[in-house]
């Protein structure tokens, strides 16, 4: 990773624990500027970073804002594990995910990463925002397991694909790609930091009129399910979008399954219907990926990709 930044008070230098130091000619030294509060980056937009930090401290309440996440691991957890069981040859019974590697983007608090933890899985948990990171990082090092199995690290997708090309069994984005800019970059980023081979799981909401209905009039604004802002309809991903974001960059699609929450008993189930929330399992393809014009095209970030006839 090269951590610099560029803005009026000349280069800046981006070092650990996201302190942000600036070259003195005068001084010949750096100098303490200040705190970085969220990764800035092309996938990470700042409205969001806002929205996320006023609930940065309640990722743990199990009967807070954050609540439909806890009770979404009974399904996203076993969902995980069995479709990464299906790539192995033998697993240890108590520790099943023993030995993978596995990226979560967006881990907030950190509520998928922990029982991803448990299952004896190497997690790296990355989010823009210090604040989830902070309480991630307090959460995980009261079980002294977890805390050696599982890292944080504040900064996007971004920052770390250049570092970790190819590292991951698995990236795991929940909840994540409806809170994104620039869907396309983000999914080349995961690409690139799987194996090949490796596994993508992303939950998220449907865009349709049912989502409308539901996920932003009813849970948010009658319900009170989820806090009022939270999701901008325009950002809602179609699996249908997914797919053809997936597909011409390096990945074949496995599942598309919905999920369905219901708002009395706090539980969600699965339905063949994707209507409204949905989870995806996508494999990287070991071949190169076929370009229209059949070219043979690595996929990469920002269009930089080796073509050859
Ligand atoms: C205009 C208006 C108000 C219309 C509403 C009218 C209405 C209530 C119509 C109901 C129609 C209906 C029942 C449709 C269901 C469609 C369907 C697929 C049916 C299948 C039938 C079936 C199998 C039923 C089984 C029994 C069951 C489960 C019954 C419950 C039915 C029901 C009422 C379903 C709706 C559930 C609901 C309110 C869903 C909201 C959808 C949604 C997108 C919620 C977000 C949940 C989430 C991911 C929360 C986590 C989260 C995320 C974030 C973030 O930033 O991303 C932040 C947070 O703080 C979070 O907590
Ligand atoms: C709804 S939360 C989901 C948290 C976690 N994945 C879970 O399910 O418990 C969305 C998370 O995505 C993070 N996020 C938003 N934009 C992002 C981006 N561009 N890249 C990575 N993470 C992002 C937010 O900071 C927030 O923590
Ligand atoms: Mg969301």
């Amino acid at each position: 990773m090269t951590p610099w930044l560029f803005s009026d008070k000349g280069i800046m230098c981006l070092k650990s624990n996201n302190i942000i130091f600036a070259y003195s000619d005068k001084m010949k030294s750096y100098r303490y500027v200040g705190m970085r509060l969220y990764s800035t980056s092309k996938t990470v937009d700042p409205k969001e970073m806002k929205t996320f930090k006023a609930l940065a401290y309640k990722w743990w309440d199990e009967q807070g804002a954050y609540a439909p996440l806890h009770s979404m691991n009974d399904l996203r957890v076993p969902f995980i594990r069995d479709n990464l069981l299906k790539t192995v040859t033998n697993h240890q019974l108590e520790s099943p995910l023993s030995g993978m590697k596995i990226l979560d983007v967006g881990c907030g608090g950190g509520l998928l990463c922990e029982p991803l933890g448990r299952l004896g899985a190497l997690v790296t948990g990355i989010d823009p925002l210090n604040e989830n990171i902070k309480t991630a990082q307090q959460h995980k090092s009261f079980d002294p397991v977890l805390d050696k199995r599982i890292q944080y690290n504040a900064c996007s997708l971004e920052d770390i694909v250049e570092e970790t090309v190819e590292t991951f069994d698995a990236v795991v984005a929940s909840e994540v790609v409806e809170h994104v800019n620039d869907l396309e970059t983000f999914i080349q980023c995961c690409c690139q930091v799987l194996k090949p081979g490796g596994s993508l799981f992303i939950t998220t909401i449907n865009k349709t009129q049912l989502s409308y209905a539901l996920g932003i009039i009813f849970a948010e604004q009658i319900a009170g399910i989820v806090p009022k802002g939270t999701h901008t309809w325009e950002k809602f991903v179609s699996p249908e979008e997914l797919e053809s974001l997936l597909e011409p960059n390096g990945f074949l699609v496995q599942t598309i399954t919905g999920m369905l929450y219901n708002p009395f008993s706090g539980y969600w189930r699965w339905t063949e219907n994707t209507s409204l929330n949905y989870a995806a399992h996508a494999i990287k393809s070991s071949a190169p990926v076929e370009t229209e014009e059949h070219h043979t095209k690595t996929p990469g970030i920002d269009g930089q990709e080796a073509s050859q006839k």
